[in-house]
């Protein structure tokens, strides 16, 4: 579904990823924990096009997502296929104050051109039927953060990118997000990708990936979801 192949990544002459791989797949709902700094967050942007890894190394394209080459689009090919398939729980992309709920919940709908009554049924699946036409500074960090989710997840993408979903929540309210975000990929069948520092979020996952110097590295220790 998302294939890693060698992909590197250096700011400024200092290598963050060096020649990661690792084969992702379609339904999967993956962690990666790993030490601040170690280029978590790196990884997440350039899956999703907003940075550029390295040149391709002769091997091949660093990242393919459903069997496309991330590095053969342009700038508006990458942008439709963010669009169409990929969902995203990352702070910069949190939810606008200045549209209701219902409108934030809607708007991959609108950019794809799909039908709207969608974002009616995942504002309904995160339980905030009827708060539609509420603005977000009438939320809890919690509400939002299931708005958030109903907006990664409502056109369908195959790919979900969250960056510390629950970062700023109690640890029950968090609890609360992870299991609705997982009981949601697992019925659409996304992929997931979940960087986080929380060992009690990552137990959520199916797997969890730790990311160091060396690479990618499975550890079987924290997956309480693991089949
Ligand atoms: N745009 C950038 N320009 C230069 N250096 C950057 C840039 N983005 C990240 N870095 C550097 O790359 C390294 C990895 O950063 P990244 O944010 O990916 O780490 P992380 O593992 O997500 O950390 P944390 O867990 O603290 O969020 C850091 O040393 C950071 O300073």
């Amino acid at each position: 579904m998302l294939a890693l192949n060698k992909l590197s990544k250096t700011y400024a002459g200092r290598p963050v990823l060096s020649e990661l791989s690792w084969l992702f797949r379609a339904g999967e709902f993956v962690a990666i924990m790993g030490e601040s700094g170690v280029g978590k967050s790196t990884l997440l942007n350039l899956v999703a096009g907003l940075d550029q890894p390295d040149m391709a190394p002769a091997s091949g394209p660093p990242i393919v997502l459903d069997g496309v080459a991330m590095s053969a689009l342009d700038d508006d090919a990458a942008t439709r296929l963010r669009r169409q398939k990929m969902g995203f729980v990352f702070q910069a992309f949190h939810v606008l104050p200045h549209l209701t709920l219902l409108q934030n919940v809607a708007l991959p709908l609108l950019l794809n051109g799909l039908p709207q009554q969608r974002a009616l049924d995942m504002l309904e699946a995160v339980g905030l039927q009827g708060r539609g036409g509420d603005y977000p500074h009438q939320l809890s960090g919690g509400q939002l953060q299931r708005v958030a989710i109903a907006r990664a997840l409502v056109h369908q993408p195959a790919l979900v990118l969250a960056d510390e979903p629950t970062g700023n929540l109690d640890p029950e309210t968090a609890h609360g997000i992870l299991l609705l975000l997982r009981n949601e990929i697992k019925s659409s069948g996304a992929c997931t990708i979940m960087v986080t520092h929380s060992h009690a979020a990552a137990a959520m996952a199916d797997r969890t990936l730790v990311l160091t110097s060396s690479g990618l590295q499975e550890t079987t220790s924290v997956n309480r979801f693991a089949q």
